[in-house]
């Protein structure tokens, strides 16, 4: 189904080299550390790793998602954080802004990404999760500017991301227009302000921390409205966001992959009983399953990629990503846990990557919508039915079925 041309062939092959070469040999000392890699950064850069989908006219590569993914899965075969610092360099946010922004917007955002940025978006607050839409920042129209106010929360790359997209609800004359996105860049725009830092379970390498708006004014041109308006802007992004979904489920099966590796090798020299564990049937039928899962990981995350080119958006299409990120994330749970048991009390020492790598895949189920959510919009896809999960709109749906 799937035949790499020679360029994406060589486009892995090179992302392979920098994984090993570099950023394989960082990846201990960045967890460690918990300090984003900036030295990788600055190496990803060189390599034209960031910004591969800005189009050629903006100075980028115009890559495509797939080709995108493909350089993913190598950083984060060797260290998940390298992987998500790719993931936002080429989707979601910077995705979004060069395909619905302005012309300005468009080149404000390339140069910040091709130098190195790795943008933010800023969708969930502490009080708005899976329910996104429930979201209590407001940008309300004063003149010719916005006012921002509220706050987010679990924001990736909060202190070090200068690019922010912010998902809030515009408001006119008191009146709530729908969800639009706004771009701010930090240390420049008076009033975004850096809150305090999670302390996560994995990825410790990049920061996940709250992002407040003060009274953060911005300018009429800071804002993003997707072309079907503002009265669906939310959609219009949720759209473009696909392709960070696509993205995180790459990560999660370059973990993945990363993982079954370490323990097929290791499987294949720890001997006991005389004899390479790799021996005994019941570890090889877990290596088989590790496989399978992976292999077919790959296969709808390389179609949910490879769908954007085709379905008239320029994004995956959201049923495909949905269902791409739900397999990837579980499949990266399962395999590195099932990893860390094949290496015995090994794996579970912090001197082995496993126990690094099964901390890392644990977001996949909760960042980017969880696995139950995106179970939400499969199930919505497949029965042909809006699934709305407040009371009320249950309510509202079975009136008008009633009334029908
Ligand atoms: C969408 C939800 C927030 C549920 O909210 P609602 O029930 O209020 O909204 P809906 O009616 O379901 O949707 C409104 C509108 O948007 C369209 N929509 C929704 N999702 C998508 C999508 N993926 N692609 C395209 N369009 C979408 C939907 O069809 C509606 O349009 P119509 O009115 O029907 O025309 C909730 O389901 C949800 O997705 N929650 C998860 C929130 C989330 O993903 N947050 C991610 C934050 S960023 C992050 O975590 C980064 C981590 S990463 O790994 O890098
Ligand atoms: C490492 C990490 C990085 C992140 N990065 C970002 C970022 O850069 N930007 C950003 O905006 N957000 C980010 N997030 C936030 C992420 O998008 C949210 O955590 C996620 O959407 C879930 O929201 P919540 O944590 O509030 O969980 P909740 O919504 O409170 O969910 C709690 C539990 O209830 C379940 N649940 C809730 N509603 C339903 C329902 N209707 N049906 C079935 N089950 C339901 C959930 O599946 C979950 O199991 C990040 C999160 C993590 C962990």
């Amino acid at each position: 189904m799937f035949d790499l041309t020679s360029g994406q062939q060589d486009l892995r092959a090179r992302a392979r080299s920098l994984a090993e070469s570099h950023v394989a040999g960082r990846a201990a000392e960045v967890d460690a550390s918990e300090a984003y890699p900036v030295d990788t950064v600055e190496k990803l850069t060189a390599a034209g790793f960031m910004g591969m989908t800005v189009p050629k006219d903006l100075g980028g590569a115009g890559r495509s998602y797939l080709d995108t993914v493909l350089v993913i899965e190598e950083m984060a075969r060797v260290c998940g954080v390298t992987g998500r610092i790719v993931v936002e360099g080429n989707m979601g946010a910077i995705g979004a802004i060069l395909r619905y922004g302005s012309p300005e917007q468009k080149e404000l955002a390339a140069k910040l990404v091709l130098a190195g940025d790795k943008p933010a978006i800023c969708i969930t607050e502490p009080g708005a999760g899976s329910a996104a839409t429930e979201m209590t920042t407001t940008a309300e129209k004063q003149g010719n500017h916005f006012v921002l106010n509220g706050t987010k929360h679990w924001i990736t790359g909060g202190g070090v991301s200068r690019l922010h997209l912010i998902f809030a609800k515009l408001v006119e004359d008191g009146e709530p227009k729908g969800i639009a996105g706004f771009i701010a860049l930090r240390d420049e725009d008076e009033g975004l302000e850096i809150g305090t830092r999670e302390p996560a379970l994995g990825l410790r390498g990049i920061p996940e921390t709250r992002v407040h708006f003060r009274n953060l004014k911005l300018g009429a041109d800071r804002l993003l409205v997707p072309p079907e308006g503002i009265a669906r802007g939310f959609a219009g992004l949720m759209t473009a966001y696909n392709s960070q979904r696509v993205g995180a489920a790459t990560v999660a099966l370059g973990i993945a992959q990363g993982a079954f590796e370490t323990a097929r090798d290791f499987t294949k020299k720890r001997e006991q009983f005389g004899r390479p564990i790799a021996e005994f049937q019941g570890l090889q039928w877990i290596l088989a399953d590790m496989k399978v899962a992976i292999d077919a990981a790959r296969l709808m995350i390389w179609q949910a990629a490879a769908s954007a080119e085709t379905n008239g958006t320029g994004f995956p299409d959201p049923l495909l990503a949905a269902q791409a990120k739900i397999l990837a994330s579980e499949t990266a749970v399962k395999v590195t846990n099932d990893a860390l048991q094949l290496h015995g009390a090994a794996g579970y020492s912090r001197n082995n990557p496993i126990e690094r790598m099964l901390r890392d895949a644990r977001m996949f189920t909760i960042g980017g919508g969880t696995a139950q959510m995106l179970r939400n919009l499969v199930a919505g896809k497949i029965l042909g039915i809006k699934t709305p999960q407040t009371r009320d709109g249950y309510h509202k749906l079975m009136k008008g079925k009633a009334g029908s």
